[in-house]
């Protein structure tokens, strides 16, 4: 079970764990944290120890797995859920505080400078020209400290993100620190450390059931389209067409290679429907 969710797209364990909440993709999660806590809490001593400059720091084993669902609980809570939706699953008991000094500061330099620099020469090898004259425009304002505000658009597929973790390599090479945020927490996950922006700036999300998340936002902050967002309005436009909508299918099915660490159980038709991809129109198979 370690090794799967260790092998499974490419996502870091813990934020694995934590997607397949959301999606509720696990019939029986305590049992899944139970077996897989430690994979699950990997890192995080070595984080504390870095956050706390103390190399000798030692955390008990109840203290980590208490840290670990801390960590379950915030990223939980970028998708508006919590571990008290899926009881018997653990809560943490309370927030340790084990870092000392600005925690966010020393969160945002904890990267590898080396390993970053090699990561964007190699990215920057293979920028187009438009996507490298974004990159200079905007490290040109970083490196001057002149500050700007720019908005990156196209049609999908065309490189946004792609230039974005150019730019996050770039800039987190150097030592300075990149916040990354997005709308939504499906966005969220493209950025390299990325949070919502409701939560990296604590924006509180008000529950009142006539004003929606996107309206409170809109009247605070400017937001980029994401894709679930265009979804969402496309959805709505759809709508309001007249006449009777038709919802053609396509029948296909997973291509699991026997060798694979994916299991054909998971990639059930209804996960595959929620996925969106890029270049490919939105499709319901059956
Ligand atoms: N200069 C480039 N060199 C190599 N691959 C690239 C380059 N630019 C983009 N790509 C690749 O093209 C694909 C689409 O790019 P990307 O995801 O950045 O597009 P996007 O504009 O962010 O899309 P969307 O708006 O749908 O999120 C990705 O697989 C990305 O790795």
């Amino acid at each position: 079970m370690e090794r799967k969710l260790a092998g499974w797209f490419g996502f870091p364990p813990l934020q694995l764990f934590v997607i397949l909440l959301v999606f509720n993709m696990l019939s029986q999660p305590h049992v899944v944290w139970e077996k897989t806590w430690s994979l699950l809490s990997d890192g995080i001593i070595y984080e504390q120890r870095s956050l706390s400059n103390n190399q000798d720091l030692d955390i008990s084993k109840k203290e980590l797995m208490n840290l670990t669902l801390c960590d379950i609980e915030t990223m939980l809570r970028t998708y508006c859920k919590s571990l008290r939706d899926f009881p018997p699953m653990s809560f943490p008991t309370r927030h340790v505080h084990l870092q000392q000094g600005n925690s966010l500061i020393a969160a945002g330099l904890e990267y590898d400078k080396q390993a970053l620099t090699e990561e964007y020469n190699n990215l920057k090898s293979s920028l187009i020209d438009e996507q490298k004259r974004v990159l200079y425009t905007i490290l040109h304002a970083v490196d001057t400290n002149s500050g700007g505000m720019f908005f990156l658009y196209d049609h999908g597929g065309t490189g946004k993100t792609f230039l974005w973790r150019t730019l996050t390599a770039a800039i987190r090479s150097t030592g300075n620190i990149v916040i990354a945020v997005a709308s939504s927490g499906i966005a969220s996950l493209l950025l390299l450390s990325g949070r919502t922006a409701h939560s990296k700036f604590s924006i509180p999300v008000p529950t009142e059931q006539q004003s929606t998340y996107i309206d409170y936002l809109k009247s605070r902050a400017i937001l980029a389209s994401t894709i679930d967002v265009v979804d969402q309005l496309n959805e709505k436009v759809l709508k309001s067409v007249p006449g009777q909508e038709k919802e053609y299918l396509s029948s296909d099915k997973a291509d699991i290679d026997n060798n694979s660490d994916i299991s054909s159980e998971v990639l059930i038709t209804e996960f595959l429907n929620s996925l969106t991809t890029s270049g490919l129109p939105n499709h319901k198979l059956y």
